[in-house]
Formats: structure tokens, C-alpha cells, sequence
């Protein structure tokens, strides 16, 4: 069966049916060899074994020679490539964003604070006033939604405040806030902080949905939650794909209901931007928020996302008569303010039309250079394709998986798959649970030895995300040999 075969039967809701032949070496790479995405991973700076162990930047610092001959930026020629499959926590560095980052600091040598308002020729980078525009434009198809419906702010945790700021409107009859068990914590400390903000109680306003015996939140349990809880729920604010676990909520199902109860429904899509399919604008979402530094790759830290629904962004003039235009009531700081009012200096503030009337402050130019850098290398895709792959890579590690429990299998397995096995209910993260802390903490060692770079959490977790734009089948299958010589150690 052809990389195409796999991707229709797993976007079919079929089993992927990898053949007998498909554990070995040749044909990852007969798949690799099929993969019209494989040009992507040039585009980026994957960690190698030797860098993975340096503890000093040994010359390669900007405007000093390397030292190693290797020039900045270059990826570490003849030094083997590690496997990088912690996507999901710091994306790889894109080659752009170093390129699109120079640029900047460039016309900030060259012109100084005129960058603000002028244009650089050669520059990939309009000028700054412009450049969260830019990066709203270049992460439409990413989420679904208009450029209006995005803003490039802040960064995650800071949006989620400044969302719930707009659309949590706790009242005495409407206000809890429906989330699940075990959020990433900073959206829980985010969530409890606003409701005692509003001088609430979090024991009786946060409804956290519990999972079923493993760790997943079956939808109908989602939707009867929203039921028992619709005359006193606000907000409904849930991951699109939870962190630990990896499940990938139904988000169309669940907002739909959610909103014909009268809830507002926000998501995070720490964990899902730039990894699934979004349509968030036909969705019907009230807004959402993600970071930019795992799956799309900006860098640690990088300046965020957020969605405002168009229907939200509106700014409605008095018909007729000179008088005060009406929006939605949010947290406001110039930035927010049309742009041929913002140099005024009246106090009159009018906010722009859509989601960047959400905008507070002047954001940084340099993170949006990097930002700007790393969403290049999506627009030379598009979000299917990438998915498209994804399902088989991620298909195919868990294939690689499942005969590993065969082999190391006895009375007790060494680890068993946390993440729902249905394709279509994940991105591209596998959560590993592995029978002891020992187990865990042996694997880890074996991994880190071997170049492997994944996301361990103690006391038992690996999260392993191969993700399409930089990663190979062959980078699946070797990962999956490290693992099986280190279970193997363990088991003689
Ligand atoms: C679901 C989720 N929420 C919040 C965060 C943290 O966000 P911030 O960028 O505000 O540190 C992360 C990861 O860091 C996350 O995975
Ligand atoms: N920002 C970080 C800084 C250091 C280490 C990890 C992170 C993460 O982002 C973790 C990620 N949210 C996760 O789901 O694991």
C-alpha cells in the first residue's frame, strides 16, 4: 500500500493495516522516500548527538567567527541528527527564523525608531506598525478563521486572562467555568484566579470533568457535563488537544452544544495549533488562544495567538447623530486602537474592527520577526498535507508499539499507550506510560543517550511527538529501536 493508501484509510476511520514488512529499516524509508513533505525538514536546525552535549556556544555567537568553522545558523554538518520528537513542547528551529530575526535587527541599526513606519526593501518583513497584521495573515489556514478574527499578543496564559477579562462574565445565576481534571496547570491556575477575581468561590464555580477509568474524557461525558451544569455555566474552556494524554477533543460537537445551552465557549490550542485541522471561525468558537512556540515553531517563549469570532470584534456606530461607537466591552491599551487614531493622542480610543482591537501594547518586533520566520515554512504547505502525514507517522509509531508489547508482553507490559487510538482523536503525540518509575526513568537514560530528545514526565510518562514537517519514518522506526534495545537490556 502507497504513504497515500495509509492516509485515506486513516482519514476514513480504518485501520492503517501496516504490512508484516513495515518493522523494518527499509521500509520506513521506502515511505520517506513517498513523503512529498520530505523537503520540509531542510528548512530545519535539528539538534545533532554531538550538540545535544555541548555546554558552551563554543564561538558561534553573532559577529564573532565560529570557531568550529561552522557557520551561525547552519545545521552541524557531518554530525548525525539527533531525533527530535518534543514538538510538542519547543518546536525545532526554522532556518527562516534566524533570517527573518536578522532583518529586523538590521533595520533597527539601519533606521531606527522610522522602522516603525517604513518599509525595507529586501526586508521579508513589512514595516513594523504592520507586522502583527503580517503574522495574523500568515496563521488564518493554520486555525481556520479570517486574519480579522486573529491577534498576534502576549503569550498564552496572559491571553487566557485577557479573553476571560472580555468573555467571562460571571453573574449570580451564570458563573461557572466547565474545564476538565486535570488541565495544564497554568490554565487552572488561570481559571481559579479569575473566579476569585470576581470575588467567587472555585469550589463552587469550577466544574472539572473527570475521565473515565484511563485518562481520556469520552465526548458524552463532555456533553452531559455541559447538561447537569447549563443554567449556571459562563464559560466553557476546555484544551483542544489535552496535554498529557493527547486526546483531541470533538471541538465542533462540543461548542455546538455548549452554545446552544447559552455557554461561551473558549479553547486552548497550546497543543493543537499547527498540529490538526481547525476551523474555528465555521466552529462557531468565542474565542481561543494558543502559543506559538511548540507546533508552529517560533521559539521559546515566542509571542502567542488569540480568536475573537468575527461576530465579536464588531465596533457599531451610531446610526445618524455623532456619538460614542459601542464594542465589546474587553481590556484595552493603544495597540488595540485604529490605527489612524492611534498616533492622535485624544483619549478617544476606537478600537479595530476584529481581533486586533484586542491588541493591548506595542509587541515586540523581534519576536515578531521569529514568529513571522517560522509561520514562512507553513506557508510553503498547508495544514492538510501536514496532517495527512501526521496520521501515518503517528499510526505507524503506534504500530511500532504494539509489537513491542507483543515482544516485551509477559503477565505485565512494560508500558501501555495513554492517548486514544482512534487516529482521529489525536494529533501528533503518543503519551507512554511505562510500567514503573524505574522503567521510566532506564528508558529515559537509554533515549537521551541515543540522541533522542522526547518530553518525560515523572513519574512514568514519555510523550513522543513525531512531528511531519521535520520528522521521517526512519526517525520513527529508529526511536522505536532505541526503545526496544533498552527494554531489552531491562527485561535480561
Ligand atoms: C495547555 C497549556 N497551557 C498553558 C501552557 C503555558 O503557557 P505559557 O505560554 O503562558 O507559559 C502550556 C505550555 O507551556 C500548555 O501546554
Ligand atoms: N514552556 C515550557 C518551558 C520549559 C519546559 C516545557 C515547557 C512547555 O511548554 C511544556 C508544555 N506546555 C507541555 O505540554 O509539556
Amino acid at each position: 500500500m502507497s504513504l497515500d493508501q495509509f492516509v485515506d484509510r486513516l482519514r476514513n476511520g480504518e485501520p492503517a493495516k501496516f504490512p508484516s514488512t513495515a518493522n523494518t529499516l527499509a521500509w520506513a524509508q521506502s515511505l520517506d522516500e513517498q513523503d512529498k513533505l520530505s523537503h520540509l525538514r531542510d528548512e530545519f536546525i535539528i539538534p545533532t548527538k554531538a550538540s545535544l552535549k555541548k555546554k558552551s556556544l563554543d564561538g558561534r555567537i553573532p559577529g564573532q567567527p565560529a570557531q568550529n568553522g561552522v557557520t551561525n545558523g547552519a545545521s552541524h554538518e557531518g554530525d548525525e541528527q539527533g531525533i527530535y520528537f518534543v514538538g510538542n513542547s519547543l518546536g525545532a528551529q526554522p532556518k527562516a527564523v534566524r533570517q527573518y530575526v536578522d532583518a529586523q535587527l538590521e533595520t533597527w541599526a539601519s533606521i531606527g525608531v522610522a522602522g516603525h513606519f517604513q518599509d525595507m526593501e529586501e526586508s521579508p518583513l513589512p514595516k513594523w506598525q504592520d507586522l502583527a497584521e503580517d503574522c495574523a495573515k500568515k496563521s488564518a489556514d493554520i486555525v481556520g478563521s479570517s486574519p480579522e478574527e486573529i491577534v498576534i499578543m502576549n503569550t498564552l496564559t496572559a491571553n487566557l486572562h485577557m479573553m476571560m477579562a472580555s468573555f467571562y462574565k460571571p453573574t449570580e445565576k451564570r458563573h461557572k467555568i466547565i474545564l476538565e481534571w486535570r488541565p495544564f496547570p497554568s490554565d487552572y491556575y488561570a481559571i481559579e484566579s479569575q473566579i476569585t477575581w470576581h470575588g467567587l468561590d472555585p469550589e463552587k464555580s469550577m466544574v472539572k470533568i473527570e475521565p473515565d477509568d484511563s485518562y481520556l474524557i469520552p465526548t458524552e461525558r463532555v456533553l452531559s457535563v455541559i447538561d447537569e451544569h447549563s443554567e449556571e455555566t459562563a464559560l466553557l474552556l476546555l484544551p483542544g488537544i489535552q496535554y498529557f494524554s493527547g486526546q483531541f477533543f470533538d471541538m465542533p460537537r462540543i461548542t455546538a452544544h455548549a452554545k446552544a445551552k447559552g455557554i461561551t465557549v473558549g479553547w486552548d490550542l497550546a497543543h493543537a495549533a499547527g498540529n490538526v485541522e481547525l476551523k474555528l471561525h465555521d466552529w462557531d468558537i468565542d474565542f481561543a488562544c494558543w502559543c506559538t512556540y511548540k507546533y508552529i515553531n517560533a521559539g521559546p517563549g515566542s509571542i502567542a495567538g488569540a480568536f475573537v469570532h468575527e461576530r465579536h470584534g464588531k465596533v457599531e456606530w451610531p446610526q445618524g447623530e455623532s456619538g460614542k461607537p459601542s464594542y465589546r466591552p474587553r481590556l484595552t491599551g493603544w495597540y488595540g486602537g485604529d490605527k489612524s487614531v492611534r498616533f492622535k493622542m485624544d483619549n478617544n480610543y476606537v478600537p479595530i474592527v476584529g481581533a486586533g482591537g484586542f491588541q493591548v501594547s506595542n509587541p515586540s518586533a523581534i519576536d515578531l520577526a521569529s514568529l513571522s520566520g517560522a509561520l514562512s515554512v507553513f506557508n510553503k504547505t498547508c495544514m492538510r498535507d501536514l496532517r495527512s502525514k501526521a496520521l501515518v507517522l503517528t499510526a505507524y509509531a503506534e504500530y511500532l508499539l504494539d509489537q513491542m508489547t507483543a515482544e516485551f508482553g509477559g503477565s505485565t507490559p512494560a508500558f501501555r499507550v495513554l492517548t486514544p487510538r482512534d487516529p482521529l482523536q489525536r494529533g501528533t503525540q503518543l503519551s507512554v506510560m511505562l510500567a514503573s518509575e524505574q522503567l521510566h526513568d532506564a528508558v529515559s537514560a537509554a533515549l537521551e543517550a541515543n540522541g533522542v530528545m522526547c518530553d518525560k514526565r515523572k513519574p512514568n510518562v514519555i510523550r513522543v511527538a513525531p512531528v511531519p514537517l521535520y520528522s521521517r519514518f526512519e526517525d520513527v522506526w529508529r526511536f522505536m529501536e532505541i526503545l526496544k534495545g533498552a527494554l531489552a537490556k531491562l527485561n535480561a
